[in-house]
């Protein structure tokens, strides 16, 4: 198979492999660049890689990082672009399941295709844009298959990581996923146990937003990886409600919501769940915001203060939330009202803590008090928000 014409960020990066094989190495685009061009997805980032050793890469470009010398790739600067450039590499030495603790270079492409996770992501394409298909990757995009590159146990024995990604590609790309590797997963999962939570939980998330998120997520608690992951042991059924959704998330703080939800976890054990997880602070402030409104709005239809305090996005996410769960909120009318308060956030109101102490008022909690007091009433809409109005609500 050729591909005639190349999209744009492939002929950008054609002089870095032809300097390669001008200069007598081989190279190739390998990994998800072949595979998404293919199949006419967007294209992130194109890698190469080459039988050139590191330092005969650097050495035939001006500008290049040892981003991760150690496992062959030098990343190379061209033009405004860079460039992830890996030795033709086997992987050996595994004793953790992880990333190996060595490499071994090796010649030629067969070799380095060989270790790599899925037939479809083991597809390389030389500067003449000829596909080099050898393991059948390119029956297996065609069939809408996720197959693991030779035997699937030893793939997964490699990196275990690897069964994130499987369910993680099949959400993506709509695919499904061969018996055998299937199988594979399902005898291996505990291996998931021994991979870093930040690992995971990126697979987690592009599973979960994904176009095929609620087959996806089934596979997931099927094959028992979901016993593996955070406080996910034991609450398969809780968490099958997500392959029921009319709907799934599009938003990362959306997905931990309707997971925190699912668990039926309370307000306060929230953070220690997205701590389990390694995320940030600021995602797990965003979670709780998203649910408290969540909750609000399942119990009452929220008053203007209320809509105020919690502010656009966290609105706009929680009724997502609720949509998603299949619980009718009018979401353009919340939004609708967001939009007519007359202040939308602190700052816009005209007096802060430091006026009230020019007019006399004592610093100390009643000040946060009364703050809030006139903030509630300029959204209410009961004073306006000018300096008059406001002094004559406080001598009241
Ligand atoms: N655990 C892994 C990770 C990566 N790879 C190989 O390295 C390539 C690049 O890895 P990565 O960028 O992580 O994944 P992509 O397949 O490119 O997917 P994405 O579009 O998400 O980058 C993969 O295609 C695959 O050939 C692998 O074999 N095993
Ligand atoms: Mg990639």
């Amino acid at each position: 198979m050729k591909i005639n014409s190349l999209p744009e960020i492939f002929i950008k990066a054609l002089p870095v492999v032809q300097t390669l094989t001008k200069a007598g190495y081989e190279a190739y685009f390998v990994g998800g660049s072949v595979r998404d061009l293919l199949l006419n997805r967007h294209i992130h980032d194109v890698d190469i890689a080459t039988s050139a050793y590191p330092e005969e890469v650097k050495q035939l470009f001006e500008r290049s990082i040892d981003t991760g010398i150690q496992h062959g790739t030098v990343t190379v600067l061209y033009d405004d672009d860079s460039y992830e450039i890996t030795t033709f590499r086997t992987e050996s030495g595994y004793q953790d399941y992880r990333r190996p603790d060595h490499v071994e270079f090796v010649q030629n492409l067969e070799e380095d295709l060989k270790r790599r996770d899925f037939t479809i992501n083991a597809l390389a394409m030389d500067e003449y844009g000829n596909i080099h298909d050898l393991f059948n990757g390119l029956d297996d995009l065609k069939n809408g298959l996720i197959k693991a590159v030779g035997n699937p146990e030893r793939r997964f024995n490699e990196d275990a990581l690897r069964m994130m990604r499987a369910v993680r590609f099949m959400s993506q790309l709509k695919f499904s996923l061969e018996e055998n590797t299937r199988q594979a997963i399902c005898d291996h999962h505990e291996l998931l146990s021994k991979i870093s939570v930040e690992r995971i939980r990126e697979e987690f998330v592009k599973m979960c937003v994904g176009p095929h998120a609620r087959s996806a997520f089934q596979v997931f608690l099927d094959t028992q990886l979901s016993e593996e992951v955070p406080d996910f042991r034991g609450k398969k059924e809780q968490l099958s409600v997500f392959p029921s959704l009319t709907f799934s998330p599009s938003t990362e703080a959306s997905v931990w919501a309707i997971i925190a939800i699912l668990l039926k976890l309370p307000n306060e054990q929230i953070p220690k769940f997205m701590r389990d997880w390694k995320n940030s602070n600021q995602m797990t402030r965003k979670v709780e915001e998203i649910v408290f409104f969540f909750d609000l709005l399942s119990d009452h239809s929220p008053s203007d203060y209320e809509l105020f305090l919690a502010g656009q996005d966290t609105v706009m996410s929680a009724c997502d939330v609720a949509r998603i769960l299949g619980q009718p909120v009018n979401s353009e009318a919340l939004v609708d009202r967001y939009v007519a308060l007359p202040i939308k956030n602190h700052k816009e109101l005209v007096v802060d803590g430091s006026t009230l102490i020019e007019w006399g008022i004592k610093p100390g909690p009643s000040l946060g008090d009364m703050l809030a007091k006139i903030t509630e009433a300029v959204v209410d809409g009961k004073i306006a928000n000018d300096e008059e109005a406001i002094k004559n609500f406080i001598v009241e």
